[in-house]
């Protein structure tokens, strides 16, 4: 049977894409910028939450992922000090409690948020202090690691890898590139990749977005990437035949053969413009070619999504059952930068009694 929207809420979930920048609820961002000063977009009409929320879904819905990205202005402008990135951070893991997310890595770029003299330092400290919070209130019942991003426009990739080594028995569980992708190829940072390599830390890229076969190929073969960010274009290497049959190019098929864990974000990629409908969303083939596939959000202020939604979204629009939200969930828990034993435990005690209960109901 169908899951309900509210089983979806309910049942584990495991959330390894989504951004802290991307995510803030809009009263805040309206607070906030009432603090600071952050003059805001003009909505047309009154400022208020709701009419905030719709001006960055209707922003972030151009087609381009430059233009996307412009919206972060807006985000990134109001968590420029301590109390107000921790208020976020806080905030952020609340909402995924409440939205049945046990798991999740939530990524930001520490770069961008010491444009008042806050030192990267400290921005990581006020990330952590706000998921300290949220976790403990919410007893224990979510597990939260950050991942480092560094802008791939910007030269700063090397101190933020550093800067995440530095913090790895603290909070820190990876790192990341972000920002636009044409122009900004992956190895224009391998000398961070090469140094987390030999540091035997963990990353994903964003790669495959907006930008082609290429840009995953470089930040596999040359960069090592644990994870890809999106990697939605690796449909390009995948000839479905008219009788049915599917042909795998070299790169493709090492992606599935090595299990890399492919990081989709469907609600995001229609609004980039990377892919056309959930229901022509590349994962529904990826999943049936058993692809590493996970679900993610990406944006959830920018695409006005949560994870109930994404899984919903896929439920209705390839007919998905538990079954199915159960495999992308242990998909993801296996990618995680996690250890390997709280990996196993979050499966074996959480998610999978989870699921079978809620099986049980649905049944
Ligand atoms: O989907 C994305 N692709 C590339 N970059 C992105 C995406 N979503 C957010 N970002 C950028 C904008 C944020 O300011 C930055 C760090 O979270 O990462
Ligand atoms: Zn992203």
């Amino acid at each position: 049977m169908t899951p309900t929207r509210e089983q979806v809420r309910r049942a584990p979930k495991v959330l390894l894409h989504d951004h802290l920048d991307g995510g803030l609820r809009p009263q805040t961002i309206i607070d906030l910028a009432a603090d600071n000063g952050h003059q805001l977009p003009d909505v047309g009409g009154e400022l208020t939450a709701e009419s905030l929320g719709r001006w960055f879904a209707e922003a972030a819905d151009s087609g381009s992922l430059e233009r996307y990205l412009e919206t972060f202005d807006h985000t990134v402008g109001v968590m420029q000090t301590g109390p107000a990135i921790t208020r976020v951070a806080r905030e952020c893991v609340e909402d995924l409690a409440a939205d049945g997310v046990v798991y999740a890595e939530i990524r930001y770029a520490p770069e961008q948020h010491v444009e008042t003299g806050l030192t990267l330092d400290e921005v990581v400290a006020a990330v952590q202090e706000g998921f300290d919070q949220a976790v403990v209130a919410s007893g224990n019942r979510i597990v939260v690691r950050q991942l480092l991003t560094a802008m791939r426009h910007q030269a700063r990739s090397m101190e933020i890898a550093e800067l995440a080594v530095a913090w790895r028995d603290r909070g820190v569980a990876g790192f990341d590139i972000a920002g636009a992708e044409a122009g900004y190829p992956p190895t224009r940072h391998l000398d961070a990749f090469e140094y987390l390599q030999r540091e035997n830390f963990h990353f994903t890229i964003h790669a495959g977005e907006a930008f082609g076969l290429p840009s995953i190929w470089q930040a596999i073969q040359w960069c090592g990437a644990d994870r890809l960010g999106h990697g939605v274009r690796i449909i390009d290497d995948i000839t479905v035949h008219d009788d049915g049959s599917v042909e795998l190019g070299l790169l493709a098929a090492y992606v599935r053969d090595k299990r890399i864990p492919l990081e989709m974000c469907p609600w995001s990629n229609i609004q980039t413009g990377a892919a056309a409908s959930i229901a022509e969303h590349p994962i529904g083939l990826l999943k049936r070619l058993r692809f590493r596939v996970t679900v993610n959000t990406d944006n959830r202020l920018m695409s006005q999504t949560s994870m109930t939604h994404e899984m919903t979204s896929l439920v209705e629009a390839f007919g998905y059952g538990l079954s199915d939200l159960e495999w992308f969930t242990i998909n993801a828990m296996k990618s995680a930068f996690l250890p390997f034993d709280e990996r196993f435990a979050l499966i074996s005690d959480v998610i999978k009694p989870a699921y079978a209960a809620l099986r049980g109901e649905v049944a």
